[in-house]
């Protein structure tokens, strides 16, 4: 059995409406990272919403590590798959610190160490009594990467995480997210619609069809 496979999703957000994904299937081997391309409406972020457990489809089977999180029997909810999330704007908590926001999902008894670990990591080890404001677009995007990372998911799911850097930036931070990800042996699938970003981190990728939603 395959680390993460998804199987015949079918989805739509109103019943009378045409679905926006028909039947799409992936799977995913451990530790790899995959890109998932399409244009614009396609239903890329929606599939990823619905891998997070954020939309049910009306049909399809996805399973984790070995795990069913989702069949016409079962539905595993969000905060249970072990899939993290970074999102387009990082959705960073603007009140709490650097460290409070990478620590946030983490048990008490780890709480310091994997804190560290993770800091350390995404190369942020001065910044953990910083707010987000007081951070440039690429060191909230690790902020937001190490906060996905710290509670170890299966799977980390990245929507277009490159959407609010300027040029210069983003070529710098593909390159070190790319790096951070096989690093620490993660599992994941990114979004986005420019096949550049996707080839500087992915080992491969798949495109999702604009008129049906099936793979292509
Ligand atoms: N909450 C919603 N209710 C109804 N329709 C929606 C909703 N969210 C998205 N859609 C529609 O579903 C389709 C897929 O949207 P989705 O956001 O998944 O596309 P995308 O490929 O991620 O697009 P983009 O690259 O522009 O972010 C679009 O036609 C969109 O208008």
């Amino acid at each position: 059995m395959r680390y993460f496979a998804a199987e015949h999703i079918r989805f739509s957000y109103a019943r009378k409406h045409k679905p926006v994904i028909e039947d799409f299937s992936l799977k995913l081997d451990k530790g790899e990272i995959v890109g998932l391309i399409g244009a614009s409406g396609s239903g890329k972020s929606t599939l990823l919403r619905i891998f997070a457990g954020l939309e049910e489809p009306e049909r399809g089977t996805l399973s984790i590590d070995g795990r069913i999180v989702m069949d016409e029997r079962t539905f595993v909810e969000a905060d249970k798959r072990g899939v993290g999330m970074v999102f387009q704007d990082y959705a960073l908590f603007p009140h709490l610190t650097v460290g409070a926001n990478v620590a946030f999902g983490l048990k008490r008894a780890r709480r310091a160490k994997r804190l560290g670990e993770m800091l350390e990591l995404v190369q942020l080890s001065d910044y953990a009594d910083r707010y987000p404001h007081e951070l440039s677009g690429g060191q909230q995007q690790r902020v937001a990467l190490a906060r996905a990372l710290a509670p170890e998911p299966s799977v980390l799911l990245m929507d277009e995480p490159f959407s609010n850097l300027d040029a210069e930036l983003k070529l710098a931070i593909r390159s070190e997210l790319g790096e951070i990800l096989r690093r620490s042996g993660t599992t994941c699938l990114l979004v986005s619609h420019d096949l550049a970003d996707i080839e500087a981190i992915c080992s491969r990728h798949i495109r999702i069809g604009s008129s049906n939603g099936n793979n292509e």
